[in-house]
């Protein structure tokens, strides 16, 4: 039985045999909600962008790992009232396990390592390209995934993997064409904040929880946190007093509120100066407004942002040392970001540095001028194809009138015509559909003729 819900007449074409009138439902063909389809021109860019991501990895020596995107939701069932776990992706499935699609990959990450006990020679840098997904009520209409690129390093507890990490997020900028005139990144680390909550008397398990909410303050005002406030039982005055300590965007003004002996000082000075040996330090500013909305965050954090201040944050990341405890696990020191594949491509277009993913790659279409000869086509094609091009054999009957305009629509260099006059020589013709000119090659000779192509 067809659903009620699509018992409506707009949805259903009547399709008359010998009288009978069968309900036919016509599929509603958009992708679930918040989701995309990745059409070829689409999945064109989208490859292009991973395989800058990969590049990077791979002159960082990082090394690629994935996990299912079905994890269990006890990984992200944090109490800090993150936006990435109050809108999980979740639900029951079939044997009755609580499951969720992965909001964010560190967690399954964790999990991993956690799964080795150990096992894992440290320091490891991994990276992955993970689709994550989160489960917004469609109020603004937001997408409900998005493309990854998690980059992490393990083991190491001092700030030369946040100083690693950064000069890897700068290759790929300036590997895509942008400047630090273009993009920027705000460093600040979450021990300004502990500091100053300390100083204040604020016991440190309300810390996560309370940078959970100073970053929520970036986009709502106090008044709308103030019951979370209370919930914390941290009085108005606190926020107004850290978020005074925020506004601060430079080591040393944050120096005198904090005083040298702090540590958050002392390791912002030295990520600034590892930052210069990388050669990185124009793309960098300390902000101690960054907060990120991660509650495992317990060290530096920075953020990614466009100069123009136009986009929302291109990529974000810092260091987590207590996830694996909170898992159960050993004490491992770990930092890593997290860079989406929506908001640099909106950059990428705005500042006109997205490369042209119209043609489809393909070097030669080949066709036959009639059916006699359309198993020779197929042999030359197997040798081009051999030889290493991406060839399109027009398998059907086809006008060359066709053939042209096909080969022109998706971008190939070359056609390739089996004719009869050239066959009897052991020829094809060539056609090179830049130029337009045409030639005749030796079908023996094709392989040198492919090596003499760009
Ligand atoms: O950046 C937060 C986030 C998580 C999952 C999916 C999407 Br879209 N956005």
């Amino acid at each position: 039985r067809v659903s009620s819900a699509v018992q409506d007449k707009d949805t259903i074409a009547k399709s008359s045999k010998k009288g009978k009138t069968k309900p036919v439902v016509k599929l509603d063909t958009n992708p679930p909600k918040g989701t995309r389809d990745f059409y070829p021109e689409d999945m064109r860019l989208r490859t292009w962008l991973f395989d800058q991501w990969r590049a990077v990895a791979k002159t960082y020596s990082f090394l690629e790992y994935d996990a299912p995107v079905l994890e269990s939701e006890s990984l992200y069932t944090r109490k800090a009232g993150e936006e990435v776990t109050q809108q999980l992706y979740n639900f029951v499935d079939k044997g009755d396990r609580a499951v969720a699609l992965r909001p964010e990959m560190t967690p399954s990450l964790a999990r991993m390592v956690m799964a080795k006990k150990g096992g894992l020679p440290l320091p490891l840098k991994w990276f992955s390209i993970p689709q994550c997904w989160r489960y917004e009520r469609m109020t603004r209409g937001r997408r409900r995934e998005h493309f990854q690129w998690n980059m992490d390093i393990w083991g190491i507890a001092g700030v030369e993997a946040e100083a690693d990490l950064l000069s890897a997020m700068v290759a790929f900028f300036k590997r895509v064409g942008l400047t630090s005139e273009d993009v920027g990144i705000k460093v600040n680390s979450r021990l300004v904040i502990a500091e100053v909550l300390t100083e204040l008397g604020i016991p440190e398990d309300k810390f996560a929880a309370t940078c959970v909410l100073i970053d929520k303050l970036e986009k709502v005002p106090l008044d709308a946190i103030q019951g979370d406030l209370e919930e914390l039982g941290l009085d108005r005055s606190v926020i107004e007093q850290l978020t005074q300590v925020l506004t601060n965007n430079s080591i040393e003004g944050l120096e005198e509120t904090l005083g040298p002996d702090s540590e958050a000082i002392q390791e912002l000075k030295k990520l600034v100066e590892l930052c210069e040996a990388y050669g990185i330090d124009d793309w960098i500013l300390i902000d101690a407004s960054v907060i990120r909305g991660l509650a495992y965050y317990t060290g530096i954090v920075f953020e990614a942002f466009d100069r123009k201040g136009v986009l929302r944050a291109i990529a974000g990341g810092g260091r987590y040392d207590k996830l694996l405890e909170t898992f159960g696990g050993d004490p491992t020191p770990a930092a890593g970001f997290g860079f989406g594949d929506a908001v640099i491509v909106e950059l990428l277009k705005e500042r006109n540095v997205l490369p042209s993913f119209e043609s489809s790659g393909t070097d030669t279409v080949i066709f036959a001028m009639n059916q006699d000869l359309y198993k020779v086509a197929l042999g030359v094609a197997t040798t081009l194809r051999e030889n290493g091009q991406s060839v399109d054999v027009v398998l059907e009957q086809k006008k060359p009138k066709w053939v042209f305009k096909h080969s022109d629509r998706i971008g190939a260099k070359y056609c390739v015509i089996v004719a009869p006059d050239e066959y009897e020589n052991g020829q094809v013709s060539v056609k090179d559909l830049e130029s337009g000119e045409q030639t005749a090659v030796m079908i023996d000779a094709l392989p040198e003729w492919v090596q003499g192509t760009d």
